[in-house]
């Protein structure tokens, strides 16, 4: 069996970036991924501008006590035209531009006025900040954006920019088949056998929030015609995603049905708790991969692998999960052969936050996968841990 960071090596490169681009307005333009370089247009601020709304004067004037002649003001969006001079100062408000001549702003609570506003007198202890943001404190023109999957505060800045539309590639079309003869879908009455198929639900949420087109067919049958029709209909899809039939036993048809569709694997099977039985390959020219049936497993497993895939496919520069580091709440005994992605969540401990792994780890168990906010990744044949040890996580 190979390690969980091989497989995700081997599926990253089973899921080079798609080739198709299309401009989007900035409106669209989050969770997707930039597919080339931009340029700031735009200069921010394009002036030095008022932090404060205040008085705009001359540092090295400013003393408390010191009177100040009020000779115009500024506000955002219009500018006073004069020069600041000695003993001068310009009524300014936040976001305007500094005044020639002015390289301070006094703030309106340090500021008396005195008749009718001609004049101000600095109070006591004023304020010692200039509260002046200096032209291009935020980025200059030319500034290169590089790709990345945009988030809400990317957005924001290429907006700044004055970037009107944005270059991004396709979201990835994710063909999700769940299989197996005990399923229904939820909503319909389950026979005395049966159980409701959540895992196309929860991949297909998991992708969509990733960034991809996912779409479910309907449940395929353990019967090679049944999973044949169901790859059949998955055809135009970038990432095929079977679950379930992905183990050993004679009713877990997934691997052969690949096969026989013409696929190529790279792996079945790795060292990891959940998810043992996993699959990746390419079939036509979609990356495929197949998922264990066991709830969690599958979950556990789209995280790991089929999220970063379709983030790959998008064009994602850094399409792994992010690893962090927390420190155990209690202690943990030594783990088998198998890398451990433990259902856990972070808690407030003694020194900051801390991992507390839940003691039912049954992959069938979806209430506690619910119920959890992260992965622990207990590696394979870790030793007893004591309590405070350092452990990686992956939050969820
Ligand atoms: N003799 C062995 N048995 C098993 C092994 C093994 O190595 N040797 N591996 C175990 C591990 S680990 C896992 S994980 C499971 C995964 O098996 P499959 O991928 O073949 O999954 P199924 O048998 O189809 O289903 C397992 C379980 O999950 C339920 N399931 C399946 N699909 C869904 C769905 N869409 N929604 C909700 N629940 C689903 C299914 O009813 C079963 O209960 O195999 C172990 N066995
Ligand atoms: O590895 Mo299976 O994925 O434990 O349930």
């Amino acid at each position: 069996m190979i390690t969980v960071e091989d497989a995700l090596s081997r599926v990253l490169a089973l899921a080079a970036p798609l080739p198709r681009i299309e401009e989007v307005p900035l409106t669209e333009a989050a969770g997707r991924v930039l597919a080339r370089p931009l340029r700031a247009r735009r200069t921010q601020p394009p002036f030095a501008a008022s932090a404060m709304d205040g008085y705009a004067l001359r540092g090295d004037e400013l003393r408390p006590g010191a009177r100040f002649r009020v000779i115009g003001a500024a506000r955002a969006g219009q500018r006073f035209d004069g020069r600041v001079g000695p003993g001068e100062a310009v009524r300014i408000f936040t976001g305007a531009p500094m005044p020639e001549g002015a390289d301070r702003v006094l703030i309106q609570e340090d500021a008396a006025t005195e008749d009718d506003g001609a004049f101000i007198r600095v109070r006591e202890n004023p304020d010692a900040a200039r509260h002046v943001r200096p032209a291009g404190a935020d980025f200059a023109e030319g500034d290169v954006f590089a790709p990345r999957r945009l988030s809400a505060r990317d957005v924001a800045l290429l907006a700044a920019m004055n970037v009107e539309r944005a270059p991004v590639r396709a979201r990835p079309r994710v063909a999700l088949i769940p299989t197996g003869d005990e399923l229904v879908e939820p909503g319909q009455t389950p026979g005395p056998d049966q159980i409701v198929s959540s895992n196309g639900y929860g991949l297909h949420a998991m992708l969509r929030e990733a960034g991809a087109d996912p779409f479910l067919t309907p449940i395929a049958r353990d019967d090679p015609a049944s999973l044949r029709a169901a790859l059949e209909a998955a055809a135009e899809a970038d990432m095929i995603v079977t679950l379930g039939g992905a183990s050993v036993g004679e009713h877990d048809l997934v691997r052969a049905a690949l096969l026989a569709a013409g696929a190529e694997l790279s792996f079945h099977k790795i060292a990891m708790r959940p998810g043992k039985p996993l699959m990746a390959g390419r079939l036509g020219r979609a990356t495929a991969l197949g998922l264990p049936g066991n709830p969690v497993s599958a979950m556990v497993c789209g995280a790991l692998f089929a999220v970063p895939a379709a983030r790959a496919l998008a064009g994602d520069p850094a399409p792994a999960p992010r690893r962090l580091t927390a420190r155990l709440a209690h202690p943990l005994p030594a783990n088998g052969p198998r890398a451990h992605y433990a259902r856990a969540r972070l808690i407030d401990g003694p020194d900051g936050p801390a991992l507390e792994i839940f003691a039912n780890q049954d992959s069938a168990v979806l209430s506690l996968l619910a119920a959890a906010d992260c992965l622990a990744e207990i590696p394979a044949n870790a030793p007893a841990m004591e309590t405070g040890t350092n452990l990686k996580y992956i939050p969820l």
